[in-house]
């Protein structure tokens, strides 16, 4: 069983170490991950998932393609390592954090003086350097989001989605970081976990995190939310992104636009919790945010049953898009912010 934090990515003996999360709550199994084609199966399956996360996999699958480069000419070097950019590329449109760390460690290979081996090297610190960064934004986001809480005088009960959990980061947790620095401050009585169909992230991912830790969490599903909200079980709501455009319209797994149309209806803050490394300051508005089509399987597939008849068709959208002006704050590494203060960090994106 893990170690308490859980940490989903793992660099030891010259290999990457996932836990593969496919297989949780009741299966806690690692995956050994030596090349760059292994990485990349292992984002397009979701063995390793959440925006962060897939920014941290897809930089050590970027160096262990790196390492695979056999030629010690350097321009030979950078071509080569281009082509595994764009194999960890086509791996998942929506999370904007993959496009930024490839561009991130490409900018590495390119701005480095030495040999290939030197370049190699310097891709290996960038990646470690990524995993660091983002443990400790997620730190910031956690007490920053504490500091947006509610001031209510009794405990809060806070509504998640999906999981944006130390699973979905390089450990803490965006959502989940907030969950966790209120519960360290004793200002959480619960969270209401929302299982997220189809993939179910809530039930198996968010739900796990929080018993091992002994957060207390009320699992429901997603047709509850409006239930709870109406009876007054909610105190605020904290999700995660995989991509914000520049105008702060959030793109967040399916059924994350519903949740906030249904804070809005209850005048419940709803609020998003991502590092500013998941703005994409190119987009300016949601509507141009790609969302990941996937298999309908998700739908009609609940372990060995099949939920409908043969001769229907289905509709797999993986993420759906929350407009800006339904989010009460944006809750950063810089501090909690409404959508249309992003713009002051705008930064020339690596993506
Ligand atoms: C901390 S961002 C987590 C974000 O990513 C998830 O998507 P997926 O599980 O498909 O990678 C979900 O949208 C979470 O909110």
């Amino acid at each position: 069983m893990p170690s308490n934090p859980v940490y989903p990515i793992v660099w030891r003996d010259d290999r990457v170490l996932l836990i593969d999360q496919t297989r949780l709550p009741h299966n806690y199994t690692v995956v050994e991950i030596k090349c760059c084609e292994d990485m990349a199966r292992a984002i397009r399956t979701m063995i390793v998932r959440g925006a962060p996360a897939i920014g941290v996999a897809a930089a050590y699958g970027m160096y262990l393609g790196a390492r695979d480069i056999k030629t010690a000419d350097r321009e030979t070097f950078v071509t080569e390592l281009e082509e595994v950019a764009k194999l960890l590329r086509q791996t998942r449109p929506t999370a904007v954090n993959l496009f930024w760390a490839i561009a991130r460690m490409l900018k590495t290979a390119h701005e480095t003086i030495g040999s290939v081996d030197q370049l190699k090297t310097a891709l290996l610190v960038t990646a470690q350097g990524i995993q660091v960064e983002d443990l400790e934004i997620c730190k910031a986001i956690g007490d920053n989001g504490l500091a947006a809480m509610p001031a209510t005088p009794e405990k809060l009960c806070i509504l998640t989605y999906c999981n944006a959990g130390s699973l979905a980061t390089a450990g803490y947790g965006t959502a989940l970081g907030v969950v966790r620095s209120t519960w360290r401050e004793k200002r959480l009585a619960r969270i209401y976990a929302c299982e997220t169909r189809p993939r179910l992230q809530g039930a198996k991912l968010t739900a796990w995190e929080c018993v091992q830790e002994g957060i207390p969490v009320t699992l429901i599903t997603d047709n509850m939310a409006a239930h709870c909200m109406h009876q007054g079980l909610i105190d605020a709501v904290m999700v995660g992104a995989d991509r914000i455009a520049a105008n702060g319209d959030t793109a967040n797994k399916i059924g994350t636009y519903s949740v906030a149309l249904l804070a809005k209806a209850h005048n419940i803050p709803f609020f998003v919790a991502a590092p500013l490394s998941t703005v994409d300051f190119d987009l300016p508005t949601g509507d141009l945010i790609p969302i990941e089509e996937r298999h309908p399987s998700e739908i009609y597939q609940i372990g060995e049953t099949v939920t409908c008849p043969t001769g229907v068709e289905f509709y797999n959208p993986g993420f759906d898009v929350t407009p800006a002006e339904l989010i009460s704050a944006i809750i950063t590494e810089k501090g909690a912010m409404r959508p249309e203060e992003l713009q002051q960090f705008r930064v020339k994106q690596l993506a």
